[in-house]
């Protein structure tokens, strides 16, 4: 019998000062449970992901300090055992300088070290750029006041190789079979025990990915019959934001336990030969995972952490009376409180008075501040200036276009005199097609929605409207337009969106062919390949684009690239 806790905690990247108090906050709340073993995550000790400063030789050392401390905190007598994720020197002559481990901690003592073996290369993640990969495994143990308890260990995406859940598998090795074998050749004394693998993790959140977890980590826990225990990070680091949800399996498939999503949780649990029921909440275990919902907390956090782990406590959003600004306004204020929050109405002479309206009406309705700073007279002078050049010229591209530079070019002044980050406001859709203009609508420190489609802002909007009337109706109900010329609809540039959102999510997060998605969707191939021309056409933007709040399997920035000078065929 064996009583653990799950500590699903939000480190900051480098904070090994910071993190290391929230571990031992942590530790002390599992210990006054009574719990045996205390579990962080992977990386807790410096946070995930640290990316290139784990070149630096001093990045490392300061982690070795952090795991010091932990280990000397379990010294006093009574204290739980603590396994926790840092980064190690990994000491060999060839290879990589650095190991990502799981380092178990009891009595004052480093009891046993675990590397990672499956180290992730794809999407987001590039960890075979820093680390060498373990070559084996070794189970582990803690002493408890009733004996030895095996435990075996594992490092995230090490349960991610199962022969019998994955179709195709990306690696020949299978840690968890691995250890499950050793389990099997232990002696009598520890072998009858109740099997129990530990996996720490830093398991970025995508829409649909908590129910890919669970029934992977159900298909283990069967496989294998034995209690599975996985606890994630939480928190939002840059683009990734990780959702938390920690999961305790029964061996027979059951979710047992589950921390909350999107908050930090500490999940306790005991299990024996025979295995019980969790002593901590049960909260969401059950209930339907409802995509909009975590696709809102996801943002919300991801904003949060973002704003305040850059030292920022407050924010600046231009508020054009369109949807998108009225989302990315209604997360801000329920990501930074809405005295943290300023809109902006920029109306220029093609404004309609209804998106002034509406404008105005949003920010009351979330009772932020509202300012109006009217773009005709600085536009009026820059066309003055450019006079000369633009002589005989008519009307186009670069006009409209200064109008979104202006508002860029107001809302990072703003930005510099009140110490608030510039929220920018794209969507999905148009940063596929590259329908925004660089240095101006482009502007800001974070792009909250830019991993959002278009139809999913709309569904998005009316989940922030889900108590009262948030955004504006008539913000809801307005045929989307960028309001640069008298009379503009996206659709004059674009499919309708019902149209257009299927195609994209095909081509950036599927790969599939113009014919494929002709096939799929029943849309004229020419109409798809004018859009994936579009799409290749402005890489250019994107990668000039603020970082992108990742929500779906697939979204812009490092987790997707492709080169810009280059000729694509679609
Ligand atoms: N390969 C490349 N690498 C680096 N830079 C490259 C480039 N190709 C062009 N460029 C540069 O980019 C410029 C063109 O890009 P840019 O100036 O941004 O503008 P552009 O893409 O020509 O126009 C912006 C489009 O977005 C629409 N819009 C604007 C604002 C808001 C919204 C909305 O609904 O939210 C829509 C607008 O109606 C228009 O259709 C070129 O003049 C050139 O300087
Ligand atoms: N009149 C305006 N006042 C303030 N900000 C504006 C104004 N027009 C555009 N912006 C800013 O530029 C962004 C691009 O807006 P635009 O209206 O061109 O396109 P959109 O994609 O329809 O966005 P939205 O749905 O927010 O209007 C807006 O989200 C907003 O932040
Ligand atoms: N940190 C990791 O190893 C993460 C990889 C894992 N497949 C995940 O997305 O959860």
């Amino acid at each position: 019998m064996v009583k653990i806790a799950l500590a699903q905690i939000n480190p900051t990247v480098g904070d090994f000062v910071g993190n290391t108090r929230k571990i031992l906050e942590f530790a002390g709340r599992a210990a006054d449970a009574g719990v045996d073993l205390v579990v962080f995550p992977e990386l807790a000790v410096c946070g995930y992901p640290p990316a290139d400063l784990l070149e630096k030789r001093a990045f490392v050392d300061r982690a070795g300090e952090a795991i010091g401390e932990i280990q000397q905190w379990t010294g006093i007598a009574g204290r739980p055992a603590v396994l926790c994720g840092s980064v190690m020197p990994s000491g060999v002559s060839e290879g990589k300088q650095v190991r990502n481990v799981a380092v178990l901690m009891q009595a004052g003592k480093v009891r046993a070290v675990q590397q990672k073996t499956l180290l992730p290369f794809y999407d987001v993640f590039d960890e075979q750029r820093y680390f060498e990969p373990a070559t084996q495994q070794a189970l582990t143990s803690i002493m408890t006041a009733k004996g030895e308890v095996p435990l075996a260990v594992t490092i995230c995406e090490d349960a991610w190789n199962d022969k019998g859940f994955w179709p195709r598998r990306l690696y020949a090795i299978d840690p968890i079979e691995r250890l499950m074998e050793t389990w099997d050749s232990q002696p009598e004394s520890l072998r009858g025990q109740a099997k129990v693998i530990v996996n720490i993790s830093a398991s970025p959140f995508w829409k649909g990915k908590q129910q890919v977890r669970q029934e992977m980590l159900a298909a283990l826990a069967v496989r294998h019959g034995a209690v599975v225990a996985m606890v994630n990070q939480v928190g939002g680091n840059d683009s990734l934001i990780f959702d938390g949800a920690s999961v305790v399996m029964g061996a027979d498939g059951t979710l047992i336990g589950m921390g909350a999503a999107f908050v930090e949780d500490l999940v306790i649990f005991e299990t024996g030969a025979v295995v019980e029921e969790p002593t901590s909440q049960k909260r969401d275990v059950g209930h339907p995972l409802d995509d909009i919902k975590a696709m809102w907390d996801a943002l919300v956090l991801g904003t949060r952490d973002y704003v305040r782990k850059c030292g920022f406590s407050k924010a600046v959003i231009g508020l054009s009376g369109g949807i998108d600004s009225a989302l990315v306004a209604a997360i801000a204020v329920e990501a930074l409180g809405a005295e943290n929050v300023m809109g902006v109405g920029m109306p220029s002479e093609y404004s309609s008075e209804g998106s002034k309206d509406d404008a105005r009406v949003l920010a009351e309705n979330l009772g932020v501040r509202f300012e109006m700073l009217a773009i005709h007279e600085g536009y009026e002078a820059y066309m003055k200036m450019l006079g000369p050049l633009f002589a005989g010229t008519p009307f186009g591209l670069a006009e409209e276009n200064l109008q979104a530079r202006i508002r860029g070019t107001l809302l990072m002044a703003l930005s510099n005199k009140f110490g608030a980050l510039v929220l920018t406001t794209g969507n999905k859709s148009e940063m596929s097609v590259g329908y925004c203009t660089l240095y101006g609508d482009m502007v800001g420190g974070l792009a909250v929605i830019a991993d959002v489609v278009k139809t999913k802002v709309y569904e998005l909007s009316r989940y922030a409207n889900r108590e009262r009337e948030v955004i504006p109706v008539a913000t809801l109900e307005k045929p989307p337009s960028a309001e640069l010329r008298p009379g503009q609809k996206d659709t004059d540039s674009l499919p309708p969106y019902e149209v257009l959102d299927p195609i994209l999510e095909a081509y950036v997060e599927r790969y599939c062919s113009a014919e494929q998605i002709a096939g799929e969707q029943k849309v004229d191939v020419e109409l798809v390949r004018q859009v994936l021309k579009l799409v290749e056409r402005s890489e250019y933007k994107r990668q000039q684009a603020a970082p992108v709040l990742k929500v779906t399997r697939k979204s812009f920035g490092m987790g997707r690239r492709f080169p810009i000078a280059a000729k694509v065929q679609v």
